[in-house]
């Protein structure tokens, strides 16, 4: 059962504005790319970009020993309460990024980005886990982290070990887990406090088939308790089912941004699956 805070929340959102994040790549094997990249260095940055390729961010010559991949350009939006956004594009859009930028793990290189509200991302298996304690441990540190007190610290031990289902694995290390199991202790921790915006990398869909429908099940608790959701996935079906609005990437930018059906649509005509 999800937990809420007693303390009053500020509304939730987000709001980016101009947001462009460049990653710095530093590699002696990439002569060949440099060499490729500073041939064409006088065209315009957009030129870089094989025509019809559908892979990466940007790539830019910037110094002989080192090249820039462009992960996000120049992207604004703006989310209120209720909205539910899916994010959509080829590999290397940039949608991870622009989650990871929303959740506070990567700084804005140029532009700004602002989410208020209680945040909780479900980015990767075992974010924020210390794989040398067990997963009994782990519950108890994420406990203390959000300064719970030992009566909802025992509802929060107890909700996440139902779900989890580890059994005795759950007083292991959890450097022990199999991916599976990683995923079942941290989507049943991450799902066990509502937050107002709730980040969400496609990773959810790992693990057995009788985890996902328990995982189905909960999600859906979780989501409806969030104010706003951010989701990525290329699976369209699911973008269809759970968003209202889409961002579609392209090359670290915003190719279109509107209600799920439309951009979905005009996405799948363009990219047939
Ligand atoms: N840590 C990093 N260092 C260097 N480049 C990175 C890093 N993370 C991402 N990139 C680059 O940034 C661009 C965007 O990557 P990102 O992971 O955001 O794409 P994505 O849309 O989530 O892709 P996918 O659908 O394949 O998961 C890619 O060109 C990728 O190579």
């Amino acid at each position: 059962m999800s937990q809420r805070p007693a303390h009053p929340r500020p509304e939730a959102s987000i709001t980016a504005r101009n947001l462009s994040l460049s990653f710095p790549v530093f590699h002696g094997g990439a002569r060949s790319l440099k060499k490729t990249l500073f041939a064409r260095a006088r065209r315009p940055l957009a030129a870089l970009r094989s025509p019809g390729l559908r892979t990466g961010g940007e790539i830019q010559a910037d110094t002989p020993s080192r090249i820039l991949v462009h992960a996000l350009r120049d992207v604004s939006f703006a989310v209120r309460p209720g909205e539910r956004i899916g994010l959509v594009g080829h590999n290397g859009a940039g949608k991870s990024t622009l989650l990871r930028a929303l959740a506070g793990i990567y700084e804005a290189g140029d532009g700004w980005v602002s989410v208020t509200g209680s945040v909780s991302a479900l980015l990767e298996p075992s974010a924020g886990m210390n794989p040398e304690l067990t997963g009994r441990e782990n519950i108890v540190l994420r406990a203390r982290q959000m300064g719970l007190d030992n009566a909802a610290l025992r509802r929060l031990e107890q909700d996440v070990e139902g779900f989890a289902e580890l059994g005795p694995f759950l007083d292991l290390p959890i450097r022990l887990y199999s991916s599976g199991m990683s995923v079942r202790l941290s989507f049943g921790l991450a799902t066990a406090i509502a937050p107002q915006v709730l980040l969400m990398d496609e990773w959810f869909l790992a693990g057995d088939a009788l985890f996902r429908d328990k995982a189905r099940a909960r999600l859906t608790g979780v989501i409806r308790g969030a104010d706003i959701l951010v989701l990525t996935s290329h699976a369209l079906p699911i973008l269809r089912e759970w968003c209202t609005r889409v961002l579609w990437m392209e090359h670290g930018r915003i190719r279109m941004d509107g209600p799920a059906g439309a951009v979905l649509d005009a996405y799948t005509a363009e990219i047939p699956s």
